[in-house]
């Protein structure tokens, strides 16, 4: 059976406690290689409040040490908005038509879907993994453009290239970056939220209004 590439987009603005546990479940329940993709200029939000490169350098301590945890940073070779569908045309092209390919997604993200750019095609080109997020009950909410994809077997997103919406059950994470920002600018306990090599990376660099503690790296 061809192996399952899966491809884990966000704005890890910063890589926070969440963001790690489900690529992990997903690494596991997959048993597949999870591939960090941070995006240069995310589509629908404001701006980050830290720049690519010091996003793409969190990730890179947070997956140190992570075994099947690596960072792809394709979308920071583009200029323009991140888009996906962009992304996956990109992969497709590299992979080819066969290679079972999966997009990571929060419940958040997932539900959001049909405002992304030619968000049809998405699923001609990857399947879904949908991790579920608290205050996104995906249980309760009936998700018309996924009737028909859903399948609860690892087997079938490595029968098909693209296509199926497979829900991914892992202990909920209530972390957000949001919180992590918030946390900070309150100057409210926020380290605990994050890995510590991306805590003191935040505080080296003076990252979101933190007070600098000390040289770069
Ligand atoms: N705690 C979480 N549980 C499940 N999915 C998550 C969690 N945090 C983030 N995600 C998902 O990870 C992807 C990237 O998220 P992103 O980088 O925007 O983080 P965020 O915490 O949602 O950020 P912000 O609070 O700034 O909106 C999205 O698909 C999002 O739904
Ligand atoms: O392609 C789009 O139109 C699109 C719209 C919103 C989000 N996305 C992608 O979804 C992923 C999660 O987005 P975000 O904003 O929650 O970090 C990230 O890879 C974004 O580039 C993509």
């Amino acid at each position: 059976m061809p192996d399952l590439s899966v491809f884990y987009g966000g704005t890890f603005d910063p890589i926070h406690d969440g963001h790690l546990a489900i690529a992990c479940a997903a690494r596991d329940a997959l048993a597949a290689q999870v591939r960090l993709m941070p995006a240069a200029d995310p589509p629908h939000r404001a701006p980050p409040g830290a720049s690519a490169e010091h996003r793409a350098r969190m990730l890179d301590l947070a997956v140190a040490g992570e075994p099947g945890l690596v960072v792809d940073r394709r979308e920071l070779l583009r200029d323009g908005p991140s888009y996906t569908i962009e992304t996956l045309r990109q992969l497709r092209a590299e992979f080819g038509p066969a290679q079972p390919l999966a997009l990571l997604v929060g419940a958040d993200s997932f539900l959001d879907l049909p405002q992304w750019r030619e968000w049809r095609s998405l699923f001609d080109l990857a399947h879904f993994v949908v991790a579920e997020r608290p205050g996104s009950p995906l249980e309760a909410e009936r998700i018309p453009f996924a009737a028909g994809r859903e399948t609860a077997s690892v087997d079938c997103l490595r029968q098909a290239p693209a296509g199926r919406v497979y829900r991914l059950r892992q202990p909920l994470q209530a972390e957000s970056a949001s919180q992590v920002r918030a946390r900070i600018a309150a100057g409210e306990p926020w380290r605990e939220l994050v890995p510590p090599a991306v805590a003191a990376y935040i505080e080296r660099h003076g990252l979101y209004g933190v007070a600098l503690t000390g040289a770069s790296v």
